[in-house]
């Protein structure tokens, strides 16, 4: 079994026994449910920003623990005041070292976009995504059906919720296209493998239609990547372990962005 599947069937099981714990009823009458959400698009599109969507993880699978020692409250607001343009935070505990505690928290310390980075397959997520501050949800195409895309984007649009979704190769594309969507992200990273390419942007990229955000996620770390990347339309750089493997990530951030002007 590969490590996607393991962390979906674990991620089954979590999400089982989080319903067990909270009603839809008591997440929909949480403080941060009926808040209005930030538009990641418009802050993608705003030129006194960077189009980086710097992302908080402690750990990964492939990489172990990247940075175990930060704070989420300090490196999301050095990264959003470094000119982020949205801030994804992991809420995978057993894989990632996230919680949704450290989404909640970013939300509350920053103002602009905030992405759910988690392995999203319920609809309880999607609310649960809102009630804890998020602006923007994942939607990872390798273990979703186009079906079940459907469903669950149109569940986060009804929450004015922002759907970015995540493909890897052009068949997961083709099949996965949808209205509900305002973004798609080309993971330079074979989630199966941990392999990584950035050639894999630039194949997938012009397929994308152009209605749609164009985002190249992982391993981006080097300022003239994302300047290709710009010529060749993509809007957003999803960008994690450049910037977390570095004892002050933020900082990190400050000294990266100088290279893009
Ligand atoms: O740390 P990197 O190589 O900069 O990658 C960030 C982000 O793209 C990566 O964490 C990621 C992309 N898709 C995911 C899905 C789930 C968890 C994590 C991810």
């Amino acid at each position: 079994m590969n490590i996607l599947d393991k962390i979906v069937l674990n991620k089954k099981a979590e999400v089982a026994s989080a319903k067990k714990h909270i009603s839809i009823k008591e997440l929909e009458s949480s403080a941060l449910f009926s808040r209005p959400t930030y538009s990641f698009k418009e802050f993608l599109l705003d030129p006194a920003r960077t189009g980086i969507i710097a992302e908080f993880k402690r750990r990964s699978p492939s990489k172990g623990i990247i940075n175990d020692k930060v704070g989420v409250e300090a490196v999301t607001t050095a990264y959003a005041a470094a000119g982020a343009s949205a801030l994804s935070v992991l809420t995978d505990t057993d894989f990632f070292m996230g919680t949704k505690t450290d989404l909640f928290k970013a939300r509350q310390a920053n103002n602009i976009p905030v992405l759910r980075k988690d392995f999203m397959i319920d609809e309880f997520q999607v609310i649960e995504a809102k009630s804890l501050g998020a602006d923007i949800i994942l939607l990872i195409a390798a273990i979703l059906t186009p079906k079940e895309i459907d469903t669950l984007a149109k569940l986060a649009k009804s929450l004015g919720l922002n759907v970015l979704l995540e493909v890897h190769n052009m068949e997961e594309l083709q099949r996965s296209i949808n209205p509900n969507l305002d973004a798609i992200g080309v993971n330079n990273r074979n989630l199966a493998d941990f392999t990584v390419s950035v050639d894999t942007s630039y194949q997938l990229g012009e397929h994308i239609p152009a209605e749609f955000m164009k985002i190249s996620e992982s391993a981006i770390s080097d300022t003239e990547t994302i300047k290709g990347l710009k010529q060749a339309g993509f809007n957003g750089f999803l960008i994690g372990e450049n910037f977390m493997k570095q004892v002050d990530p933020g900082v990190a951030m400050q000294e990266f962005v100088k290279g893009l002007k």
